[in-house]
């Protein structure tokens, strides 16, 4: 559990914006950029986040392209640690480890230049959304993969109405799945 108050999570919540069928039919997107606009709302998304790097010990912060990026940025320099990127395939230039991987809404395969993380780092995850839990349970396969440990996963949010939880459970190995809110 995380000790984000209520008054912070009314805050980000209000923040959200949904917007139906997009991108495609039937989807509920969930918008964040209306949060990134509010400057106390982004704030306190960004402290709370970096708190808990701080807190499970992270040595490094991994961020997710693309949305998990604008996160993870300024967490990672919040909490005085290097931020590492896993981006879609194809964009990083050094020796890469790759992972394909199911989204609610198409597939895709994310990357990590393996020699950014050591055998000594804790990699906190972060990203905006947990839907089917498809990216984040790639990202631990890369971190593992790369030789590093899992300090965890943080999220703004979690689709409470899909199961990336509970995908998620077993590739975290007991590592924390930290949730500020349930949509
Ligand atoms: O739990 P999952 O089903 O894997 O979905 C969650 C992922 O989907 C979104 O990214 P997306 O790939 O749409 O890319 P974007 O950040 O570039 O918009 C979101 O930012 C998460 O990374
Ligand atoms: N419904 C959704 N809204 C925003 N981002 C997402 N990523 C995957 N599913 C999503």
């Amino acid at each position: 559990m995380t000790s984000t108050t209520d008054s912070t999570r009314a805050l980000l919540l209000s923040r959200i914006r949904d917007v139906p069928d997009y991108p495609k039919q039937g989807v509920l997107f969930k918008d964040i950029t209306p949060l990134l606009a509010d400057p106390t709302a982004f704030a306190a998304l960004t402290d709370t986040l970096a708190e808990l790097c701080v807190r499970h010990g992270a040595t490094k912060v991994v961020g997710l392209e693309a949305r998990g990026f604008i996160l993870a940025a300024p967490v990672a320099v919040r909490a005085g640690l290097g931020f590492v990127p896993v981006r879609k395939a194809g964009k990083l230039p050094g020796a890469t480890l790759g992972q394909a991987y199911d989204l609610e809404y198409g597939t895709a395969e994310i990357e990590i230049h393996a020699e950014d993380l050591s055998g000594d780092d804790r990699i906190m995850v972060i990203d905006d959304v947990l839907a089917t839990g498809g990216t984040a349970e790639a990202s631990l396969e890369l971190i593992r993969r790369a030789g590093a440990e899992v300090a965890g996963v943080a999220v703004l949010m979690e689709l409470g109405f899909l199961p990336g939880r509970a995908r998620l459970e077993q590739g975290l190995r007991g590592a924390p799945l930290e949730v500020l809110l349930t949509v």
